[in-house]
């Protein structure tokens, strides 16, 4: 046997085609034109490449896209400021501040300083504890996609067990209260639980999100299970290039698994995909008009 592999560029580019078709509408019809401000702080480079596919696929799909790239050094009361300009600037629907920040700023402050109604990230306590609440609220990105690509494989969840690795407020927590939303069974595991080999064993639904490359192995996973690896790690290949793997060793589960998120191609494209629909959602409630049809 061998998985269905499940084909994140594809499943991408579809839904920023449905988000492109409502931004050319809202543009139309009420002259919206929803931008997105992201904030990178310092120059890692994986970070760097991750903020320019996110300013070329907004521009693709019509809307606005604002870069502010700040020096390493800058001050918390820097960002801040910024931050607050950026809540009040009308052009501004959706505000991203790229993580991790460099040591010495105050991650905490600065989610906080957003605007929730522009928190595309689905980060600020109001958004994290109305998703937690089960009201409506902007939810992080790489969960959302998460579900999407679970949904391209499974119409519904509903009684599923899964399993989220990992319990990071970017996508193990949410993720869980999404799945949980979808009626599935939820088990929350991390680095610290006891027997992870057994508890993967009884998943339908296995979502790795702990950031060790190649963690989980073939044989933990239930035949059948589908699989979506949220891990991206970079690692060294022997002729001093990296690549990427994710939190699965891949070939290992490919026989095992009944369908699986490749890495890159996977996870990752829908992250920045549902960046998009955030920041089109954000962007007509802030303005009042009914919800967009993605
Ligand atoms: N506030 C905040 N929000 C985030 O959503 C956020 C963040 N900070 N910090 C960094 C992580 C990482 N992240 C990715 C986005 C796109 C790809 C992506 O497009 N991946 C491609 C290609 C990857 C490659 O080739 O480097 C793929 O998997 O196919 C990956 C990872 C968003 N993040
Ligand atoms: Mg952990």
């Amino acid at each position: 046997m061998t998985a269905e592999i499940i084909d994140g560029k594809v499943i991408a580019a579809d839904l920023r085609a449905r988000v492109a078709d409502e931004v050319a509408r809202v543009k139309r019809e009420h002259n919206l034109v929803p931008g997105l401000a992201v904030v990178l702080v310092g120059n890692d480079p994986a970070s760097e490449v991750y903020v320019r596919s996110k300013h070329t696929q907004t521009q693709a799909a019509g809307m606005a896209s604002f870069e502010h790239k700040l020096p390493t050094d800058v001050s918390q009361q820097d960002l801040l400021t910024l931050v607050a300009k950026l809540n009040r600037d009308p052009a501004v629907h959706g505000i991203l501040v790229q993580l991790p920040l460099p040591k010495g700023l105050n991650t905490e402050a600065v989610i906080n300083a957003i605007d929730p109604a522009k928190d595309v990230d689905g980060l600020h306590p109001n958004n994290a504890g109305r998703l937690a609440g089960g009201f409506e609220a902007l939810s992080p990105c790489t969960p959302l996609g998460c579900i999407i690509l679970t949904k391209s494989v499974h119409a519904s969840l509903e009684g599923m067990n899964a399993i989220v690795i990992g319990r990071s407020n970017l996508v193990g927590r949410p993720l869980v209260q999404l799945l949980l939303n979808e009626n599935a069974t939820v088990t929350i595991a991390h680095s610290r639980s006891r027997d992870l080999p057994g508890l993967v064993r009884k998943a339908d639904l296995v979502y790795a999100a702990v950031g060790r490359p190649e963690m989980v192995r073939g044989d933990w996973l239930k035949p059948g299970a589908t699989v979506i690896d949220v891990g991206i790690n970079r690692i060294p290949k022997e002729d001093g290039k990296t690549r990427l793997v994710g939190d699965v060793a891949y070939q290992e589960a490919l026989a095992v698994a009944g369908a699986i998120t490749p890495v890159p191609g996977g996870v990752g494209q829908m992250t920045v995909a549902c960046l998009l629909v955030n920041t089109l959602r954000a962007a007509c409630a802030i303005a009042g008009l009914p919800k967009p049809a993605v």
